[in-house]
């Protein structure tokens, strides 16, 4: 057996690829599928939709390379986290669409469960802070707003799932309902320190745990690929959230070893080892993965709209063609003129958790142009990890030297030099940037043997570019309070 295959179900695509031993990438196949926002701040996906485009990258990637199935040693998992589906477990037709991660149509739940007192409560069990972000109250808006949903919950025939847990199931032909710890911490329903679903927040939310999936190690066999998918029965054997994922394919083994993900959204995440680390300012904790009879924890900081931002300004504002075309406007100019970009289409995460933050343009003089607005979105993006980078460090006592980057956006060499700059921080790429698909497909490979240890998979490890920072700081200070105060005007905007 030669070759892995991962399969990373992402916000706004799916992939598949395939790596041989030296984690090194033989084959990739990528498809975009829908997005659907129903009303402002909601954000859906067709689960149908998502399973099909998975099944078909995987078997295109097999067909562009060549590679019989025969010859993949195991398949690996990743997904978009959060994103709920709920389905009949007799037709395996989901109820509802999949209500995305960014989705904010819960916020007055949350509000709710804040106003009963119970934010401490749920972030010492959970690890989490009381947002839309997070499935739990998802689950809860199905189970009371689509129609008979709650009488077929009773009789015990639904099920939910996060992305991982709606692919595993399918893949394996409606036999195995599984997720893994770093999914399951992701929930708002899953006891991090007890590692079970937690009774007391599934009978705040009215949740019966019977639609819940079995809570296993990331790096284990699930199941097999039932016959008529590939001809041939491959074990699923790795399942991580894409975060997690991408630490682990950053080779963040050791606690203060910490990595950033730049896709839809921009993550970054510090592997804490055994210690769970409670933040006072605004990080998640969470779990990175459990492994050999062991769980380890992380701290995040999750920031809902990094590449998403480029996107916009390519479909809405219609300001660019394609999202590398961002960097020949960002250095086509010297600085932003004073423009700041907040992306806050969905409300703010770390460090500010504001679900009724909503974007602006700010600093806008007549000599504003558009090359202006296209580098103050890219430089948002960078803003927003100096937000998070500071209360990791805060929160973690580890100052950090050196900041390992992933994720489509990385490519962007601008923005990893005004990474460097605002971080006063080296910014360092990797080769493989697609981290979170070799973070998957290294747990499967752990589980089947194909690789051996840890040990092997940090040897593997090489830097591309490293980004140092040039920027003075009295520059770099002037920059950032600048973004303070334009994130200042933005917060609490849509609450009325
Ligand atoms: N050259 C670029 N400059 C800035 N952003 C980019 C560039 N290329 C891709 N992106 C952004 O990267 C994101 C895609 O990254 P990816 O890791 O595939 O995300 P996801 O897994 O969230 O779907 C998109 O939001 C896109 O706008
Ligand atoms: O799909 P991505 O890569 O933007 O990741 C989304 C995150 O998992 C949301 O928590």
């Amino acid at each position: 057996m030669k070759y892995i295959l991962a399969l990373d179900q992402g916000t706004t695509s799916s992939r598949a690829i395939v790596f041989d031993k030296e984690g090194r990438i033989i084959g990739v196949c990528q498809k975009e599928f829908k997005q659907i926002y129903p009303k402002p701040g909601w954000v859906e996906h067709d689960p149908v939709e998502i399973l099909e485009s998975q099944i078909f990258v995987a078997k295109e990637v097999l067909r562009k390379t060549n590679i019989k199935p025969e010859d993949i040693a195991a398949i690996g998992i990743t997904n978009q986290r959060e994103t709920t589906v709920v389905w009949d477990k007799n037709t395996g037709k989901p109820v509802y669409n999949a209500i995305v991660w960014q989705c904010r149509r819960t916020a007055s739940i949350c509000d709710e469960l804040k106003a009963k007192g119970l934010s401490e409560v749920i972030r010492n069990k959970t690890g989490l802070v009381i947002d839309a972000y997070f499935s739990a109250t998802k689950i809860k808006w199905i189970l009371d707003n689509v129609e008979g949903v709650r009488e077929k919950t009773k009789k015990g025939e639904v099920l939910f799932g996060n992305i991982d847990t709606w692919l595993i199931w399918n893949l394996t032909g409606g036999k195995v309902h599984v997720t893994d710890y770093s999914n399951a911490s992701r929930t708002m329903l899953f006891n991090i320190n007890s590692l079970e679903w937690d009774k007391d927040i599934l009978k705040e939310l009215d949740i019966p745990e019977g639609m819940l999936p079995k809570v296993c190690p990331s790096s284990y066999v699930y199941g097999y690929t039932s016959k008529d998918i590939f001809g041939v029965e491959i074990p699923i054997s790795g399942d991580a959230g894409d975060q997690q994922a991408a630490l682990f394919g950053q080779a963040c083994f050791l606690p203060g070893m910490a990595k950033n993900t730049y896709g839809t959204g921009c993550f970054m995440l510090m592997n804490t080892g055994e210690k769970l680390v409670h933040s006072n300012n605004g990080l998640l904790t969470t779990i990175a993965w459990g492994i050999n009879g062991k769980v380890e924890y992380a701290l995040e900081g999750s920031i809902f709209i990094a590449g998403a931002a480029i996107q916009w300004l390519r479909d809405e504002l219609k300001l660019i063609e394609n999202a590398a075309e961002s960097e020949r406007y960002a250095t086509s100019v010297k600085d932003s003129n004073g423009v700041y970009v907040v992306p806050a289409f969905v409300g703010m995460g770390a460090p500010y958790w504001d679900m009724y933050a909503r974007g602006a343009i700010l600093g806008l003089t007549r000599g504003a142009n558009k090359a202006h607005i296209i580098r103050a979105t890219l430089e948002s993006i960078a803003y927003q990890t100096r937000d998070v980078l500071e209360v990791m460090q805060q929160d973690s006592g580890i100052k950090l030297k050196n900041l390992k980057v992933d994720g489509g956006a990385v490519v962007n060499n601008f923005l990893m030099q005004f990474q460097a700059d605002i971080l006063g921080v080296n910014v360092l790429r990797p080769v493989v940037t697609e981290t979170t698909a070799l973070g998957a497909a290294y747990l499967a490979g752990l589980s089947v043997g194909y690789w051996k240890d840890t040990d092997e998979i940090s040897s593997k490890w090489k830097v591309d570019k490293a980004f140092e920072p040039l920027m003075d700081e009295r520059t770099r200070q002037e920059r950032y309070s600048g973004w303070k105060k334009a994130v200042n005007r933005v917060l609490n905007w849509d609450n009325d």
